[in-house]
C-alpha cells in the first residue's frame, strides 16, 4: 500500500548538509498499522512529510498502491493525496472556526455539495465522539478532543490512508489511551491503513503490528511488534523497550547474584506461555529458578510474558537449562548491571 524505495532526504545548512533520512525502505502493507519510534532528530517527521510529498526526498521512490508519485505532476498528485490523510502532534485546526466548520471546510474547498459535507461531517463527529460539540470553538475542548476533531477532519475525506505525526505527544497518558482506541477502530472498522511516528514505546505496544526503529535518519531494526518485544537486538530498541519493561538490575545486585548462577531475562509469547517450564527446568536439570521480577505485556497482536529470574546451580547445568527453554521457545538474555 505504502513503499518507500531508498529514501534519502538532506537538507543545505550554514555548516554543510543535514542528512535528515538516509537510504530508508519501508513497506506498509494494506490494512496494517506500521509505526516509526525514534528520538528527537532521529528523521521521522521528515520521513512521514516523504509519504505525501510534503516534503520531496532527495533520492528515492514513493509508491502508493502500486504508482510511483514521485514524479507525478501536481494535478494528478492531488489526486494521490484525497487518498492521504494526516493528523499532527499540534492538531492544527482553525482557532476561529467551529468544530463543524473545521471539518466542513476542506470538504468545501474539494468541491462537494452542502448536503454531501453536512453527510460527512455530521457522519465522522459522531465516528469521533464529538457529535455534541457541533458548535464549539477549539478553545473551549481538551487536547483529547482537538485531536478528534482533526481526526474526523482527516477521515471526513474518506482517505486510504493515515499519516499520523506524533498524535499522542501532547496529551496525557489516559487521553493518549483513548485516542489510541480511537485510531485502533478506525483501522478495525475503517479499513484504513495507518502509518504513525511516535517517540513512545506505548503507542508502537498498544496499536501496531510492525515497527521501524529509526536513528540517525537510518531504519536500525525493524520487525513484527512481537519480534522486537520478544528479541531486540539494536541498543536503541533495548532502550526504547526499557521503558515499558525492565531490562537492567543494579550492578552490586548482578554481581551478588552472579556468585552462585546467572540472572537471565526470559520471554513467553505464543504457546511457551502455557507451559510449566520453569518447573520443568528445576526438575531436568539441576538448576533452581528464583523469580526476581515478573510482567505481562499485551501488544495489539498478542501477549508477551517477561521474568527476570536468578538461575542457581553449576555454570554447565544453567547453559543447559537456558538452551533447553530457546528450544521451547522462550527468549533469553543474561541481564548485566
Ligand atoms: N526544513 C528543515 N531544514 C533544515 N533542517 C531540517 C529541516 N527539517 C528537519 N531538519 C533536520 O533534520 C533532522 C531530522 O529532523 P526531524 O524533525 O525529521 O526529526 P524527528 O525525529 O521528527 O525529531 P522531532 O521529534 O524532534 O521532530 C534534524 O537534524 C533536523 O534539525
Amino acid at each position: 500500500m505504502i513503499v518507500l524505495e531508498n529514501i534519502s532526504k538532506t537538507f543545505p545548512s550554514k555548516n554543510g548538509v543535514i542528512k535528515a533520512v538516509e537510504e530508508v525502505t519501508l513497506h506498509v502493507r494494506k490494512g496494517e498499522i506500521h509505526g516509526v519510534i525514534g528520538y528527537s532528530g532521529a528523521g521521522k517527521s521528515t520521513l512521514i512529510r516523504c509519504v505525501n510529498l510534503l516534503e520531496r526526498p532527495t533520492k528515492g521512490k514513493v509508491y502508493i498502491n502500486g504508482q510511483e508519485i514521485t514524479s507525478l505532476p501536481n494535478n494528478e498528485l492531488r489526486e494521490v493525496r484525497k487518498k492521504i490523510g494526516m493528523i499532527f502532534q499540534g492538531f492544527n485546526l482553525l482557532k476561529t472556526a467551529t468544530v463543524y466548520d473545521n471539518v466542513a471546510i476542506p470538504l468545501k474547498l474539494l468541491g462537494f455539495s452542502k448536503e454531501e459535507v453536512k453527510k460527512r461531517v455530521e457522519k465522522y463527529l459522531s465516528i469521533v465522539g464529538l457529535e455534541d460539540k457541533h458548535h464549539a470553538y477549539p478553545s473551549q475542548l481538551s487536547g483529547g478532543q482537538k485531536q478528534r476533531v482533526a481526526i474526523a477532519r482527516a477521515l471526513a475525506q474518506e482517505p486510504e490512508i493515515l499519516l499520523s505525526d506524533e498524535a499522542t505527544s501532547a496529551l496525557d497518558p489516559e487521553t493518549t489511551d483513548s485516542i489510541l482506541d480511537l485510531l485502533l477502530k478506525i483501522n478495525q472498522e475503517l479499513g484504513i491503513t495507518i502509518l504513525l511516528i511516535t517517540h513512545e514505546m506505548n503507542v508502537i505496544q498498544k496499536i501496531c503490528d510492525y515497527v521501524y526503529v529509526m536513528e540517525r535518519g537510518r531504519i536500525v531494526e525493524h520487525g513484527t511488534t512481537i519480534e522486537l518485544f520478544t528479541n531486540p537486538t539494536h541498543h536503541t530498541t533495548k532502550k526504547f523497550l526499557s521503558t515499558i519493561v525492565q531490562r537492567k538490575l543494579s550492578p552490586s545486585l548482578i554481581s551478588q547474584l552472579n556468585v552462585n548462577g546467572v540472572v537471565s531475562r526470559l520471554t513467553f509469547v505464543g504457546e511457551s506461555t502455557g507451559k510449566p517450564l520453569l518447573a520443568e527446568v528445576s526438575q531436568k536439570f539441576n538448576v533452581k529458578p528464583n523469580i526476581l521480577a515478573a510482567n505481562i505485556i499485551e501488544l495489539k497482536n498478542g501477549i508477551v510474558g517477561n521474568i527476570v529470574v536468578h538461575l542457581i546451580g553449576e555454570s554447565e547445568d544453567i547453559q543447559a537449562a537456558i538452551q533447553y527453554l530457546r528450544s521451547q521457545g522462550v527468549g533469553t538474555e543474561e541481564l548485566e548491571g
